[in-house]
């Protein structure tokens, strides 16, 4: 028999407050890339629906719903938008320090559990966001799966003693 998910244990995304949480963490992450001197030249020319798309996207990843997948793109046209950027480390670390930053200052959960999968998640999705800027096509097939993304290891959520 095919085990049932637990119902018991929330998804990130309902840890971290549901969708306007996400949507509000990236309108203002991505305010504060166009204030930034490191970041600024490569979200110079975005999309003004970026902050939305990227935020639905993370969701829908947190096991949230597929809005993104449904409506807006798939992880295909996600990786395709990387291509030829030429993101360099310096960049991804910037990126990755304002957008944990921003997690604090809007008030994402910042128990150690939700954290450490938070961070995990993002240091593997800019990881691979850099590499796939220097690729010139998509090696995934135009219809590869969304990734998921759990608690991991720490098996969360934080429970207090
Ligand atoms: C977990 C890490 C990341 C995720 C989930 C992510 C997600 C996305 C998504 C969903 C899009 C498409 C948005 C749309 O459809 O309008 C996108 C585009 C883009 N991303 Fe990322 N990204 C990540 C990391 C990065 C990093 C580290 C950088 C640069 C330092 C970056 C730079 C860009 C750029 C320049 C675009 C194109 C923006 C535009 O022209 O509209 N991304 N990303």
């Amino acid at each position: 028999m095919e085990a049932q998910p637990n119902r018991t244990i929330p998804t990130l995304y309902e840890w971290a407050g549901g969708m306007e949480k996400f949507e509000a963490w990236t309108e203002l992450f991505y305010q504060r890339v166009h204030q930034d001197s490191i970041l600024e030249p490569v979200f110079r020319s975005m999309a003004p629906e970026h902050a939305r798309h990227v935020a639905h996207f993370i969701a829908e990843v947190f096991r949230g719903p597929d809005q993104y997948s449904r409506e807006e793109g798939s992880h295909y046209e996600m990786i395709h938008k990387h291509l030829g950027k030429h993101l360099t480390e310096t960049q991804r670390k910037r990126w990755i320090e304002l957008i944990l930053d921003t997690a604090d200052t809007i008030g994402l959960p910042d128990d150690p559990e939700f954290r450490s999968a938070l961070v995990g998640y993002l240091e593997w999705g800019s990881r691979l966001a850099v590499i796939n800027s220097n690729e010139e096509s998509v090696s995934e097939p135009v219809d590869a799966p969304m990734p998921t993304w759990g608690w991991g290891e720490t098996g969360g959520p934080y429970i207090p003693s």
